[in-house]
């Protein structure tokens, strides 16, 4: 499975790079949590496996996330097979040679408010807590000119290798780690992504530090974070869960965001949204069949959880590294 992680291009692409070393050190990292790996591992890695040889003649990825090509009902079939042996899907929607994976999040949306905000071309971009990977794709589209997304999660790296297997080529990486497992002060991203990360953090403040070490000097922070309405000390900490979560810690309101990027070193702080995340942006699908947002808000009343905290309303802030 090692040699489906494409560690070989990743190193060539960053040679040269402050991030060289760390580079040559990653197969050793990996094949050691590999060793360690997940009960389901194997299973997921054998329906990466039986996907379908498919050319692709038709890629989008700057406007959606969609490959087409010829694809006869016998191997739509067995894609088909083979997506839906990665069940659940969170994170999408990905059009594939005629498979819809219609998935929990429309991440489409989220990625129409970030997107404009940017400047992604030829950027080297790290993506931390990068779910599949649907944003790597989506970058690149947006002109990156290298991706690398980490999360621990290995169902996520398997449905990302299944859209890899399409797209052998292009410079888009994605590592089983966590954030922590990076070496300190790599200081090598021209832009450092964290999106639906922070909430779940214990240390926010030192999460954006990490954070800040992942980028070169210049370099931008793209934040995204469930925030509450408030001055610039009103931060929410739920008693308990949070919209059914049970790993929420922190909920600034934007001003105290704001503050916390400044007090981490953070220059050219900006908001550019802020949105209420609906029940048409997360709900359970054919593709992710556990209960979803609808079932977490208070059913008389969508503007609170049903815990009776705000509902989820997100932001998304760029920052940058002086
Ligand atoms: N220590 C960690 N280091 C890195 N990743 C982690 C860690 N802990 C958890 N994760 C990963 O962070 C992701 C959080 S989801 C956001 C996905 C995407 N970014 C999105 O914006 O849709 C939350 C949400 O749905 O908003 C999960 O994929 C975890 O496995």
């Amino acid at each position: 499975m090692i040699a489906a992680l494409d560690l070989d291009a990743l190193q060539q692409t960053l040679a040269g790079s402050p991030l060289q070393d760390w580079a040559a050190d990653l197969p050793a990292q990996i094949d050691a949590k590999l060793a360690v790996g997940h009960g389901d591992l194997q299973r997921w890695y054998a329906a990466v496996q039986s996907l379908p040889t498919l050319n692709v003649e038709r890629q989008e990825l700057r406007d959606q996330l969609l490959l087409d090509g010829p694809c006869d009902e016998a191997s739509r079939a067995k894609l088909l097979g083979a997506l839906q042996g990665l069940i659940p899907w969170r994170k999408g929607p990905f059009d594939l040679f005629g498979v819809h994976i219609d998935t929990e999040w429309r991440s489409d949306w989220k990625w129409s408010r970030v997107a404009p905000h940017l400047d992604l071309q030829n950027k080297r971009v790290l993506d931390v807590g990068c779910g599949n990977g649907y944003y790597l794709w989506r970058m690149l589209g947006a002109g990156a000119g290298s991706v690398v997304g980490i999360d621990p999660n290995w169902l996520f790296l398997n449905q990302f290798l299944a859209v890899k297997r399409y797209l052998p080529d292009l410079p888009a990486w994605h590592l089983p780690l966590a954030l922590e497992e990076l070496p300190a002060k790599l200081e090598g991203f021209d832009t450092v992504f964290s999106m639906g990360v922070l909430y779940h953090r214990r240390s926010p403040i030192d999460h954006l530090l990490e954070l800040k070490d992942c980028l070169r000097k210049g370099g931008e922070l793209v934040l995204e974070t469930l925030v509450v309405e408030g001055d610039a000390q009103q931060v929410l900490v739920p008693e308990d869960r949070y919209a059914m979560m049970r790993n929420v810690w922190f909920l600034p309101s934007v001003p105290a965001l704001e503050l916390w990027l400044r007090r981490a070193g953070f220059v050219d702080v900006q908001c550019v949204d802020v949105s209420v995340t609906s029940i048409e942006e997360q709900r359970a699908t054919d593709w992710m069949r556990f209960q979803s947002l609808p079932d977490f808000l208070d059913p008389a009343d969508h503007s609170r959880t049903l815990e009776g905290l705000p509902a989820p309303t997100r932001a998304v802030l760029v920052a940058r590294k002086p």
